[in-house]
């Protein structure tokens, strides 16, 4: 008999520095990595996927969980946390070098606010510490905080980190794969150039905007020449959002076709072909409506 199926997504988490860019290279791939820390921002939720025999796991944006300074510091953590409520699995990395810092006790006694996370301790950058320190530090971690499990590791020289990605690949839970396996590299790259799209049709179009618009990147295709070719399909739900958002003789599709390509120009650092289609699809509360109007109710599912 065959291995189960298993998808889910973790969260990877800790102060500024403590290596989760560099461990989420060294599992899903460098090149994904590298574009995505170059924006800086929670445009995209999804970080990268791995695959592990038959497990897939998606890693979710958790933008630096830290103490909030400011106001909008606040707002981030607060997105940071919702990516971590979300997960399957918490991994929380530490310094090995630092220790137990301030920040990482914050970290902590946020953790156990929030009940039913279950969290893996990722002690980082152990190239960096003697093999005695570790051992104190990690007994000191883990009578803080119940750890379902604890890893030394150095993310940057690949040490333990086999270990890990095995070890979330058997937590994640039985079902099917969240995306198609040939989608996964480029999964984040697609994601942002959505949200590019979606970005410039916004600005664009301001309250003339169709409510219920969604930007899916279709096709992704790096041509041998170095530029990539970026198929998009722009869903409205009704006929007529389609030709606000073509605008009088396709002008208005143009300028968000030529604004968003311009930006994927410069954010992927070559030349880029971008195709944008609108379609309708009709989407349940359309459907909702329709049923109304034929006189079923539809509300609260009672
Ligand atoms: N010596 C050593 N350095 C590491 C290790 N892992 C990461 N680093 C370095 O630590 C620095 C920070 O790593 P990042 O992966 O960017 O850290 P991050 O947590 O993503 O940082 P933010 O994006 O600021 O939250 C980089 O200079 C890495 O090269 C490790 O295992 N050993």
């Amino acid at each position: 008999m065959s291995n189960p199926t298993r998808a889910g997504f973790v969260a990877l988490i800790g102060e500024p520095n403590a290596g989760k860019s560099t461990l989420l290279n060294a599992m899903v791939g460098a090149k994904v990595s590298i574009v995505t820390h170059k924006v800086q921002t929670t445009r995209a939720r999804i970080r990268g996927v791995a695959m592990q025999g038959q497990s897939q796991i998606v890693f979710v944006d958790t933008p630096g969980i830290f103490r909030p300074r400011r106001r909008l510091d606040r707002a981030m953590v607060q997105a940071a946390w919702g990516g971590a409520a979300d997960a399957d699995v918490v991994v929380l990395l530490i310094e090995a070098h630092r220790g137990l810092t301030e920040g990482g006790k914050a970290i902590l006694e946020a953790l156990k606010e929030r009940e039913g996370l279950r969290v893996a301790l990722a002690i980082n950058k152990i190239d960096k510490v003697k093999s005695e320190a570790l051992l104190g530090l990690a007994a000191q971690l883990n009578e803080k905080f119940e750890f379902a499990k604890t890893f030394m590791i150095s993310a940057e020289r690949g040490h333990g980190v086999a270990d890990l990605k095995e070890w979330l690949a058997g937590e994640m839970p039985e079902g099917p794969w969240l995306y198609p396996e040939d989608q996964i590299a480029d999964l984040p790259l697609r994601m942002i150039a959505s949200e590019i799209t979606r970005e410039k049709l916004t600005l664009r179009l301001h309250e003339e905007l169709p409510y219920q618009l969604t930007v899916e990147t279709e096709n992704w295709e790096e041509r041998e020449d170095g530029s990539v070719r970026i198929d998009q399909l722009i869903y409205v739900a009704r006929d007529g959002h389609k030709g606000i958002i073509l605008g009088h003789k396709g002008e208005t599709i143009k300028a968000i076709s030529k604004a968003a390509r311009m930006e994927l120009i410069e954010f992927l650092d070559r030349p880029v072909h971008l195709f944008l289609q609108v379609k309708v699809r009709p989407n349940w509360l359309e459907d909702a409506e329709r049923y109304s109007e034929m006189g079923l109710d539809f509300k609260d599912g009672n």
